[in-house]
């Protein structure tokens, strides 16, 4: 990613710092006899860097927001979807977007799904890389510390995470 933006190789890796986490998650969706009152997942998008998500190898769900629309986001078996999550938007001060995303239940299927959360050290400041930021693109987003533990505090509120990096 970093090499498709002409930077130093390193540059977001950087930020990681050297104790970087994954975490994994199961999602278990069972069948819902309600889907259309009952969502899987309410709309966010991810507080980690970067997300690998393993979908379920038969059963759909997940959709992506783009443009006011929600995109169904199609089954490609033994596939990993990797996500853009928010540490990343803000590292690359909004050029690569951590995209809204909602997962839909189903009346006849159970679905699973593994998400893994690649996730910066908590001590660790991260921030829009320097060569980003210029009179065209100013800087958009603060230096922040420990964004997991800032997103859950503005998902428990229903406010958007990421206003606690914008400046
Ligand atoms: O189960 C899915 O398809 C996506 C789950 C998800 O968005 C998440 O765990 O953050
Ligand atoms: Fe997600």
């Amino acid at each position: 990613m970093a090499r498709s933006l002409n930077l130093e190789e390193n540059c977001f890796l950087n930020q990681y710092g050297d104790q970087a986490t994954m975490q994994a998650r199961f999602n278990y969706y069972p069948v819902c006899p309600r889907p259309e009152q009952v969502l899987g997942v309410k709309p966010h998008a991810d507080g980690s860097a970067i997300t690998m998500l393993l979908q379920d190898k038969e059963v759909e769900g997940l959709q992506v927001l783009k443009d006011d629309q929600w995109f169904r986001v199609p089954i490609i078996p033994q596939a990993l979807l990797i996500n853009v999550g928010d540490q990343v938007e803000i590292m690359s001060n909004g050029i690569f977007k951590s995209p809204v995303h909602r997962v839909l239940t189903n009346s006849e299927r159970e679905r699973i799904t593994l998400a893994v959360f690649c996730i910066p050290h908590p001590d660790q400041e991260i921030g829009p890389v320097e060569e980003l930021i210029d009179e065209e693109r100013p800087r958009l987003y603060k230096k922040v510390k420990d964004y997991v533990s800032l997103y859950f505090q503005y998902y428990q509120k229903g406010r958007r995470p990421m206003e606690a990096a914008l400046i």
